[in-house]
């Protein structure tokens, strides 16, 4: 659905050039919610203005729907704009206006009749869970309220394409949640694409399917979501996926192994993604190879519908047996790692 190639942007200004974007390329699919996370000054905001051409591209292409918004003149640069919708951080109401007439404007605009204009509002106000509210005016709403209008204004021209430019950014976490699960029944009942920027992980780990990850205006990690979070692979990523999920053992928990001393045993770090954990699994090696396995650490963690986790564990007994077990476990579609001792010593020192 759109297709971003070669996309760069360079401001000029009085203290001379700023290169904000550099050669972005990279595609969303049509019904995806992607998001965009970066550092502040990572370009973000530049890059969600470059999509709906707010802010013109130095270089490259932004296709969407098969459409090169670069090359459009205004006019039609206008009508592919009533397709792509827009959110901000700060709301961006217009504060004279009550609410109903702030969601009607875009619908003003493009000229539809009075009857089908209050139809219309009547439809996206009941939609995001404002229909009392009709008549209000915007200071008299709270954040979480003003940013549903926001949502309703950008739906009036039934747009296939929502962009959110920090739409969370300034509200506390429990109405960020319910804008979060706004724009995820949007996204499912209406068929939208969502582009989203935000600096915060937790936006992505609750709505994204995909992510990218932005730094100095490069892309410098791209992929499903539950991919990016269980093996990210960029020191920058792996600082965001770490300050919403507790990605790796702390070192305490090697300290408590008994088996990395005495080598009779095995030390092993499993990790998982998806219901591959059935609780069989390990009363099954248990009991098939005839050891112990204790289990020193776990954390089991959930993105959207797929849980994600990591065990340590302490295999005693035999050691053919132990091997056979570890070989089950890979069998079962865990990720098993044998922690050597100076693998553990480096993770407590
Ligand atoms: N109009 C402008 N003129 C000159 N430089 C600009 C302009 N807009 C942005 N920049 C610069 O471009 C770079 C990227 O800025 P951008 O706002 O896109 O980043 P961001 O990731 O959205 O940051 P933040 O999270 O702080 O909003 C920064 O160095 C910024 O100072």
């Amino acid at each position: 659905m759109i297709k971003i190639k070669g996309l760069s942007k360079v401001y000029s200004s009085e203290e001379g050039q700023v290169v904000a974007l550099k050669n972005v390329n990279f595609e969303i699919k049509s019904g995806d919610i992607f998001g965009i996370i970066g550092p502040s000054g990572a370009g973000k905001s530049s890059f969600i203005r470059c999509l709906n051409l707010l802010e013109e591209p130095t270089e490259g292409q932004v296709i969407v729907n098969g459409q090169d918004l670069t090359k459009l003149n205004t006019k039609e640069l206008r009508q592919a704009r009533k397709k792509i919708g827009m959110i901000f951080q700060g709301f961006n109401l217009l504060q004279s206006r009550t609410v109903a007439d702030n969601v009607a404007f875009p619908l003003e605009l493009a000229g539809v009749s009075k009857s089908d204009i209050k139809n219309k509002v009547n439809e996206l106000l009941d939609l995001v869970g404002l229909a009392d509210k009709a008549n209000n005016y915007p200071a008299q709403l709270s954040g979480g309220q003003q940013q549903r209008v926001g949502v309703a204004r950008a739906l009036a021209n039934e747009p296939k394409l929502l962009l959110c430019d920090e739409a969370t950014s300034s509200l506390d976490p429990e109405t960020t949640d319910s804008i979060l699960d706004l724009l995820k029944d949007i996204n499912e009942k209406l068929g939208i694409t969502i582009v989203l920027i935000t600096h915060e992980m937790e936006v992505i780990k609750q709505i994204c399917d995909r992510v990218a990850v932005l730094e100095k205006g490069y892309i410098i990690e791209e992929g499903e979501t539950i991919q990016v979070f269980t093996d990210p692979k960029h020191e920058t990523t792996k600082r965001f996926v770490q300050s919403v999920i507790n990605a790796d053992i702390p070192e305490e928990f090697y300290q408590r192994s008994s088996v990395l001393e005495s080598k009779s045993g095995k030390l092993i770090k499993v990790s998982f993604v998806g219901e591959v954990v059935k609780e069989p699994t390990f009363s099954t090696i248990i009991k098939e190879f005839d050891i112990d396995a204790n289990i020193l650490y776990g954390n089991i963690d959930k993105i959207q519908e797929t849980s994600f986790g990591i065990l340590l564990i302490e295999l005693t007994g035999n050691n053919f047996q132990i091997k056979q077990a570890v070989n089950y476990l890979h069998e079962e579609g865990l990720q098993v790692e044998v922690v050597r001792s100076d693998e553990s010593v480096r993770a407590i020192s």
